[in-house]
């Protein structure tokens, strides 16, 4: 799906360059779940704002990124849905969820209005929100922090992307509200075939959803495999105490959690 080539990303803050990721190669194979995952700083978020076409325009950008399989250069919330880490980066305060949603999928899909309302409706079902004959009509401030994630993840999800890139979407969450919104996203992925890039700091979340995971450090990719040669068998220390500095050191429990209600 995209092949990132010798990526390098430097922002400016004030007279200085700050290098945010350096020479990064790396390919998402389509209808894969790839995590990337790495301690705060190292470079996950510039990755997925890079891939999303969203850097700021000050920053230098190095490299490049060839997308195959979609017949253009992908259009973010047609051909990429992104969940931010803070649902209300996503959300208008003041507009209905139901409006916010139909709004993705009429620009994007070229629906009418009372389609697009019914597609909202839908979607709303589909992330298990409660009563969304309802939700429709609510506004994000009145909701939780789980329903206003689910109210994200409908949007990202309105019109059909192909690339589904969550950015540390359950980290602002307890967590079993984080547990359900994981297992949410595994299920939307599968049901729609979608790509999943998923972004964490979390050895543990990465494992539970990912086939492949990406190690990143210092704006340095340092490991890249399987899941389970990950979890099981690291080749770098550095990723040896990310699973350490996760409770239970034993990696069996990150490969075999029963996946938990949505
Ligand atoms: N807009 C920006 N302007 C200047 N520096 C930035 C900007 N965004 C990120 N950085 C810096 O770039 C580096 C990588 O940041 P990035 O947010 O990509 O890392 P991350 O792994 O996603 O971390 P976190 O999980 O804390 O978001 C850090 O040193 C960060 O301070």
């Amino acid at each position: 799906m995209a092949s990132i080539r010798d990526l390098t990303v430097t922002y400016r803050r004030g007279g200085d360059a700050v290098a945010a990721l350096s020479n990064i190669s790396l390919d998402i194979v389509a209808g894969e779940r790839l995590a990337v995952i790495g301690e705060s700083g190292s470079g996950k978020s510039t990755l997925a704002l890079a891939i999303a076409g969203l850097l700021p325009a000050s920053s230098a950008v190095g490299g490049r990124i060839e997308w195959s399989g979609l017949g253009r250069i992908p259009l973010l919330g047609r051909d990429i849905g992104f969940v931010f880490q803070d649902p209300s980066a996503s959300l208008d305060p003041v507009m209905t969820i139901g409006k916010q949603i139909a709004e993705v999928a009429r620009t994007h899909l070229g629906l009418t209005w009372s389609q697009a309302d019914a597609r909202a409706k839908t979607l709303l079902e589909r992330v298990r929100l409660p009563d969304p004959d309802s939700a429709v009509h609510a506004f994000p401030h009145q909701l939780s922090g789980g329903q206003t994630q689910r109210v994200a993840i409908a949007a990202a999800i309105a019109a059909g992307p192909k690339l589904l890139i969550a950015d540390e979407a359950t980290s602002a969450l307890d967590t079993i509200v984080q547990a359900q919104i994981v297992a949410l996203i595994r299920q939307l992925v599968a049901e729609d075939g979608m790509t999943l890039l998923f972004i964490s700091h979390d050895i543990a979340l990465a494992a539970e959803l990912a086939e492949r995971i990406a190690v990143f450090r210092h704006g340095q990719l340092v490991e890249r495999g399987t899941t389970a040669g990950i979890v099981d068998a690291p080749t770098q220390a550095y990723t040896r105490t990310l699973l350490d500095a996760h409770i239970g050191l034993d990696s069996a429990p990150l490969l075999n959690r029963a996946g938990p209600a949505v």
